[in-house]
């Protein structure tokens, strides 16, 4: 197998193409939020989300009826060419690669809004392979269209091969901006016996074990508590350490129960305490909730000022309400109080809230 050099990944893909970046900018993207812009409706409401939400992005894949595929594909452009995003990120979820009009994605697309697009998410990466396909396409469109920054590409994890693959395709191109889950196609492509887009399953679950009566027999029909578990765990796990790994972003996916807000904000908070940077908005009340979680909360802020404000040079280890805390505590406070600032930095209302918090001694 012929691996490229180090060096081949700064150089780009096809002459006069912009050069590729060496670092992901970690913008803010609590809330990628789905619109079809095939539908009059929900376009007519994109210019006005724009600052309310920290990615808008023109959906051009499932959930767009196929023979709306061109008025969707032609709808985003319209949208794109007469919008001014401000400080909204404008992403677009292309056709897969198998399908028939991906390649016309792509190629109207760039040339006609693509100074305008941050990122393009491309579904059901399989591998490596797949991502080398579009990097290259995309360079050459570049080229062709005098487009100067590089476009980033994000992948949808959503194939057992891609979620066996997800180191190399994280690794495959300076490209790439992170990961999404996609639960219902994963759920599909591995067997799994559910219905639903995204979320729980009262069926997975683990029970109590049962009491016991005097002479030492199992009381088998004794209520017992049950735990729902995670069927998304090990995914996201892997997901954020490939994505760590190679200095890219993990984000949940879609929550597909839209009317379950309660249990939405639940699998969007354990996917942000595992390390994810964002989740999907697929209708517009989960933009808040989004938001919500995906800030860190004015506890976890106070808190973390308070253990930089102790650990001084950041060596050493402290105690702090009865707990130790040490260098590892430290960077992940400095985490959160780097998040909290990049935050602040585009949402003047949680800037104001941080700013007011007292860190005690
Ligand atoms: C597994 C996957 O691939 S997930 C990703 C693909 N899926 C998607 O992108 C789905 C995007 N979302 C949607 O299509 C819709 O939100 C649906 C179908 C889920 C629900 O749509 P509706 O039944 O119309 O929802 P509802 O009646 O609550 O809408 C309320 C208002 O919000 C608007 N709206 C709904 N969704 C959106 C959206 N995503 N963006 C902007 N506006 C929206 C509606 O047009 C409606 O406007 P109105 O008050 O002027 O009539
Ligand atoms: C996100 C997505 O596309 C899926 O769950 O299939
Ligand atoms: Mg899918």
């Amino acid at each position: 197998m012929s691996h490229k050099s180090a060096k081949d990944f700064f150089r780009p893909l096809a002459v006069g193409a912009p050069l590729p970046l060496r670092e992901i900018p970690a913008r803010p993207s609590r809330a990628i939020h789905f619109f079809d812009p095939s539908n009059e409706k929900m376009a007519a409401k994109i210019p006005g989300m724009i600052g309310t939400v920290d990615v808008l992005l023109g959906n051009l894949e499932d959930a767009v009826k196929a023979d709306n595929k061109v008025a969707a594909r032609e709808g985003l452009v319209k949208i794109a060419q007469a919008t001014d995003f401000g400080p909204t990120q404008l992403w677009t979820r292309i056709n897969a690669l198998d399908s028939p009009w991906v390649l016309d994605d792509l190629t109207t697309l760039v040339p006609a809004i693509g100074e305008k697009l941050d990122v393009i998410m491309v579904p059901k990466v399989q591998g490596a392979e797949d991502i080398h396909y579009v990097d290259r396409l995309l360079a050459q469109l570049e080229a062709k269209a005098g487009i100067t920054k590089p476009i980033l590409i994000h992948a949808i994890l959503e194939t057992a091969r891609g979620v066996a693959n997800v180191e190399e395709i994280c690794g495959a191109s300076p490209r790439m901006q992170g990961l999404s889950l996609g639960p219902a196609d994963l759920a599909a492509d591995r067997k799994m016996k559910t219905t639903r887009v995204g979320g729980g399953h009262p069926g997975y679950l683990v029970r109590q074990d049962p009491p016991r009566d005097a002479e030492g027999n199992s009381q088998i029909d004794a209520q017992r508590a049950i735990f729902q578990q995670d069927l998304w765990h090990y995914t996201i796990a892997k997901m954020v350490d490939a994505c760590a790994t190679h200095g890219i972003y993990p984000y949940y996916g879609p929550f597909g129960d839209i009317a379950d807000v309660v249990a939405c904000e639940d699998q969007f908070r354990n996917a942000f305490l595992l390390g994810c940077v964002g989740t999907w908005s697929l209708h517009p009340k989960q933009i808040a909730i989004a938001n919500r979680v995906f800030s860190p909360s004015v506890e976890d802020i106070a808190h973390a000022r308070r253990v930089v404000a102790a650990m001084g040079d950041g060596t050493g280890a402290v105690m702090i309400d009865g707990k130790m805390e040490d260098d590892a505590s430290l960077k992940q406070c400095l985490v959160l109080v780097a998040l909290a600032e990049q935050l602040a930095e585009i949402d003047p209302e949680l800037k104001k809230t941080y700013d007011a918090i007292e860190v005690t001694a």
